[in-house]
């Protein structure tokens, strides 16, 4: 077993190239460097020294009721990113801190995240902690990135929320907190910042009842706040712990009973502060309620804290309430006593009910939750395992690529440093090389036999339960929806020596992120980069430059609209060509009117007339020049919906080649498309903003001048929830001017809706835009 395992990364320039995504010099490595200048072995890594060797085995596949599979979330700027690395350098895995500030953190990976200090991508990273393995995964708290967000947390068992305690609950909050909610999270809350001045522990615990209507069970008290904070009181213990603040890692803290004749009055809040918090777990758990009723109810005092904590852990499950603890990640104090939270509030692995699991009867069941590319490896996928074993040099079958593929080697994430492993079993988080067709969100099976079984198995249980669902719906894990891209802009490469080199980068891209799409405009042959938001094109920018070596040039960003035509008209069109010696010779009529039903691609009806036997051949060449003439409408060159193309006539000469037949057709369609009345359609947002009550007239009177449609204002406390639909084009940078409108105390939620079609005087404004008249 032993000869298996191997660190991954044996030098210090292989561990350059294994470094996902170019990372700028930071202190991890350059401690690496100087502890071995030509090689490591198991004794280098941090955290594992010879005697730990011994106990590689049980590191590798630990026993699955230790094993946290835990994410951190919160709004941007929480403190997400250095929490994690004082996690890390605790539990022994990093020798030194690293710091945002200075742009030396091992878990923002990628060069952009330590310039902006910002997260951008997740980075999983596993360490230990007292006995427990901990999969760590540090998740993105940009908007741009909530897809990042989803697509971990759906592999998490659990979560810890940070939050900045002079904020309390912020916007994204609110959005990953229901993202959490959907996937039925257990969580606990972490009140981070307790140094900052103006920080209140009172006020952010009340806005975790309020905005998040969780119930918040106290397990702790700061000592101090803003300046003065140098420690928190374990409530359920008693205990108080104190950081020394002569120590600047935070290493060491004292841990003391609180006793009546030196803390008095921190005493007497805490008897106060458990009892509440007994009482209130017990009207959560019914096992609780009789044990504290029948043994206890006396005196809530001689309740002994493992039992308090076994029925803190059952609510804490069943996300009936979630337990807050306080800190200052910054400052060194409060993160030992999270981990020992993590490990004991929230949930192994064997405890979070996944439906499928039956399904697969112990055979492997993964999900690709992550692809990185590294220049020299391939892609690297981090992988879920749900059920099951996955090994090195073994094949599995990927379900929604209907591809088998082979594991060359499978590794440990240790941040930036992987282990490579013999196996790995259900519950864990893995890093595999060789998977060359994986995608994010692939669900991965041992063999397509073994899927085929699964599937059968959930069929019959479907037809138990009277559940209808298709086959890859039963056999997929619960995939991520990933909404339409609603901006764009063209990218062009260096030169055009370069553009095979631009559309690896992107395909690479794409892999790893599916919310990326790339189009060729059939006109220009430029590419076009379709994202999510401004700074996500940015940033795909910039990775181009930095990981594939290519300066690229971005054109302006543009909303996707969309034509449509609102009468029908006809074209003739004939093309004759003679290319060498032979004569290309297609002629075609046709009639472009609007379709009855809504549709984005173009519904194709040949009249009579035309030959069946002439179409037999040719069918799909009209077909593909039918669809590559509605990729570019008319008016803005946006895709042509809901239109129906009624081809009347078609005469081939005979040796006329299928692209002149696409090329004739595909002229001809735009010629009717040009002929008939053209309409622009532009993207609908559905807009949902949350905003206290004396914000509310400021908001709708921006919304008014944003051809915003208020449909509805609900009341929830003292808040008011304005529903309505906007256009995108109008709300572009809305959430800097919500915050400046609203102080930073309104969120609010925008999805695709619909494309509609653009009033007259609008749509004007649009087009003199677009060619340069305005
Ligand atoms: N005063 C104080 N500042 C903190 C604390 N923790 C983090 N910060 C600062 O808050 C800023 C944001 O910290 P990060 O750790 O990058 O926050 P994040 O949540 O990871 O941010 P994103 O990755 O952008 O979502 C940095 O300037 C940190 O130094 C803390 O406990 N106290």
């Amino acid at each position: 077993m032993l000869t298996n395992l191997r660190i991954f990364a044996v030098n210090h320039q292989k561990m350059y190239s294994l470094y996902i995504n170019n990372m700028c010099c930071c202190k991890i490595r350059t401690s690496l460097k100087s502890s071995k200048p030509d090689g490591r072995n198991y004794s280098s890594l941090p955290g594992l020294t010879g005697n730990d060797i011994k106990s590689l085995h049980s590191i590798i596949n630990p026993p699955i009721a230790k094993t946290r599979n835990i994410g951190i979330m919160a709004h941007i700027d929480a403190g997400k990113t250095t929490t994690t690395e004082r996690i890390l350098y605790y539990s022994g895995y990093t020798r030194s801190l690293g710091d945002v500030d200075d742009g030396d953190t091992v878990t923002d990976f990628m060069a952009q995240e330590r310039e902006r200090g910002i997260t951008i991508q997740s980075a999983a990273v596993t360490f230990d902690w007292k006995g427990y393995r901990v999969n760590l995964i540090d998740t993105p708290g940009h908007v741009d990135f909530t897809l990042e967000v989803e697509r971990c947390l759906r592999v998490l068992d659990g979560a810890v929320a940070v939050f900045d305690a002079s904020a309390g609950v912020e916007a994204q909050t609110l959005t990953v907190w229901r993202q959490a909610d959907k996937y039925k999270i257990p969580r606990i809350c972490f009140l981070n910042k307790m140094d900052k001045t103006g920080v209140s522990f009172k006020y952010a615990v009340e806005s975790i009842r309020e905005k998040l209507k969780a119930k918040p069970l106290l397990l702790q008290l700061p000592i101090g706040e803003a300046k003065t904070f140098k420690g928190v009181v374990d409530v359920v213990n008693k205990e108080k712990l104190l950081w020394n603040s002569n120590s600047d890692n935070g290493k060491d803290f004292e841990r003391k009973p609180l006793l009546e004749i030196s803390d008095p009055e921190l005493l007497k809040e805490t008897v106060e502060a458990r009892s509440a918090l007994i009482e209130q777990v017990a009207d959560l758990d019914d096992e609780f309620a009789d044990l504290v009723l029948g043994e206890f109810s006396e005196n809530f005092d001689l309740l002994p804290a493992e039992k308090l904590q076994i029925a803190i852990r059952r609510v804490t499950l069943a996300q009936a309430a979630v337990p807050v603890l306080c800190g200052s990640a910054l400052k060194n104090k409060g993160v030992q006593p999270l981990l020992d939270a993590i490990t004991m509030y929230l949930p192994s692995p064997e405890e979070r009910n996944y439906d499928f699991l039956q399904w697969y009867k112990g055979d492997l069941c993964a999900l690709a939750f992550k692809v990185l590319h590294d220049k020299q490896r391939g892609p690297l996928v981090f992988i879920r395992i749900y059920s099951g074993m996955v090994k090195p040099q073994s094949a599995i079958y990927n379900i929604n690529g209907n591809c088998t593929e082979r594991v060359s080697r499978l590794l440990l994430p240790f941040a930036d440093q992987h282990i490579e492993i013999p196996s790995l079993t259900a519950g864990n988080i893995a890093l595999t090389v060789g998977l060359k067709q994986t995608a994010t969100g692939d669900t991965l099976v041992s063999s397509k036999s073994n899927a085929l079984a699964a599937a059968r198995r959930a069929e019959r249980e479907g037809e138990k339960q009277q559940r209808r669902s298709s086959e890859a719906e039963r056999l997929l894990l619960a995939g991520v929806e990933i909404p339409e891209p609603v901006f764009f802009c063209t990218i062009e490469p260096p030169s055009g020596s370069k553009q095979p080199d631009l559309d690896h980068a992107l395909k690479c891209l794409q892999r790893e992120d599916p919310s990326l799409k790339v189009k060729l405009d059939p006109d220009t042959g430029q590419t076009v980069l379709c994202g999510m938001g401004e700074l996500h094109i940015e940033i795909i920018h910039d990775r181009i430059k930095r990981e594939y070596g290519l300066e690229t040039f971005l054109g302006p960003l543009q909303v996707a609209y969309r034509e449509t035509i609102l009468n029908s008209a006809h074209a003739t069109d004939t093309l004759d060509k003679t290319l060498g010696d032979r004569q290309h010779l297609v002629s075609v009529e046709l009639e472009a009117r609007p379709g009855e039903t809504p549709s984005v691609t173009p519904v194709i009806e040949y009249a009579d007339s035309v030959s069946r036997d002439l179409l037999k051949d040719s069918q799909e060449a009209v077909e593909n020049g039918i669809h590559s003439a509605c990729l570019q409408g008319p008016l803005l060159g946006s895709p042509v919906q809901d239109v129906r193309i009624t081809l009347h006539s078609l005469v081939i000469h005979p040796g006329t080649s299928a692209t002149m037949i696409s090329a004739c057709v595909s002229r001809c369609v735009q010629k009717a498309l040009k002929k008939a009345d053209k309409q622009v359609l532009e993207p609908l947002m559905n807009l949902e903003i949350i905003v206290p009550r004396d914000y509310l007239s400021p908001v709708l009177a921006d919304l008014a001048q944003r051809r915003g449609n208020i449909q509805e204002i609900q009341t929830r406390q003292d808040n008011r929830v304005v529903i309505g639909f906007v256009p995108l084009a109008e709300i572009m940078g809305y959430s800097t001017v919500l915050r400046t409108l609203t102080s930073g105390s309104a969120t609010f939620a925008l999805e695709l809706s619909t494309y509609h079609a653009m009033n007259p005087q609008d749509q004007n404004t649009l087009l003199n835009q677009r060619s340069g008249t305005t």
